[in-house]
């Protein structure tokens, strides 16, 4: 039987608070946030070929390939490394574009840490990181492959350990768009800095969900939903939402009854990164060969 392909996964993240502290002169904003990791992931293929080029399949609508982050991604590690190396990269995309769970940036994140393994180029997770804070700012703690807290643009990260907690996530239908939301002249953006150390003990919120709520009526309409079974918040600048709960049964029992123009699914936060724990079997089976 031929070898099967490895599935690299590319998890979800939920910001379990999003406080935005201020806006720069560039106009990227000060925020402070917690990122939660979920095992839940678009999966990622890649054939390896010497011609040099790279792939991306299958298409995904609207956006052109050279600004798919796969894409992306391959070519700025191409570039640096100067690997004379190809790729054909095959997509099986779970996460709901333009959700607040990262989608985009995590398949980046991925991309960057199976073609440095799979083209040998041996780079630490520093360097990937840096490269991955030229695509976005979301992708750096997706290299890292932590859970962790963040603050700057959200590129200054800190591990942590969460409590792995269940987690119901909601998709109203609606697309997002993170630059829009910040360019919003009805965001707060004063919430006092705070040590982490503080911020643990609770008071989260995220600072993005009235202004996403007013404008987004389907986004309002799902949190009155979903207040019925659990309180809930928004991830990242939305539009999906997420409620918390002990164990996955009880989540799966409100998904259940979610009506049909919500999407949703259960998954688990998690500490470790699903990307790393697959990047680790695949160290110890290329251990074993030699
Ligand atoms: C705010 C977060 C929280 O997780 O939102 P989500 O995208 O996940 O919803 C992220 O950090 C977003 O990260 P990412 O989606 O990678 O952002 P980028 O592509 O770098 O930036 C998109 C746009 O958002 C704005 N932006 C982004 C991050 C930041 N700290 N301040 C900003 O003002 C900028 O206008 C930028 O043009
Ligand atoms: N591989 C990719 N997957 C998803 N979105 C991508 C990808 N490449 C580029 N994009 C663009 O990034 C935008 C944000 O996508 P995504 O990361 O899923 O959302 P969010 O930042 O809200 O979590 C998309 O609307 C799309 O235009």
């Amino acid at each position: 039987m031929a070898n099967q392909p490895v599935i690299w996964p590319a998890p979800a993240k939920l910001n379990l608070f999003l406080h935005i502290n201020g806006r720069r002169a560039d106009g990227y904003h000060e925020l402070q946030t917690l990122f939660v990791l979920l095992d839940y992931s678009d999966e990622l293929t890649f054939d390896i070929h010497d011609s040099g080029c790279i792939t991306v399949s299958p298409d995904i609508d609207g956006v052109p390939v050279q600004q798919n982050l796969i894409y992306k991604a391959a070519r700025l590690l191409q570039q640096l490394s100067k690997c004379p190396l190809g790729a054909d990269i095959h997509l099986t995309k779970r996460l709901p574009m333009g959700g607040g769970l990262g989608g985009g940036s995590s398949d980046a994140a991925t991309t960057l840490v199976a073609l440095n393994h799979l083209w040998g180029l041996h780079y630490d997770l520093d360097t990937l990181a840096e490269l991955g804070r030229q695509l976005g700012a979301d992708v750096p703690v997706f290299v890292r492959g932590h859970s962790a807290f963040a603050e700057g643009v959200g590129e200054q990260l800190q591990p942590v350990e969460v409590d792995e907690k269940w987690y119901l996530v909601l998709h109203p239908q609606v697309h997002v768009s993170t630059a829009l939301i910040f360019q919003h002249p009805q965001l707060p953006r004063e919430t006092p800095k705070r040590t982490w150390q503080e911020l643990r003990a609770g008071s989260w919120k995220n600072d993005c969900e009235m202004v996403v709520k007013n404008d987004y009526p389907e986004v309002a309409k799902a949190f009155s939903w979903l207040l019925e079974y659990a309180p809930s918040r928004m991830t990242g600048t939305g539009a999906c939402l997420f409620a918390e709960f002990e164990d996955e049964l009880s989540a799966r029992k409100v998904l259940a009854n979610k009506p049909k123009w919500l999407e949703g699914f259960v998954a688990r936060g998690v500490n470790l990164s699903p990307l790393h724990a697959v990047w680790q079997q695949v160290c110890e089976a290329n251990q074993h060969l030699v």
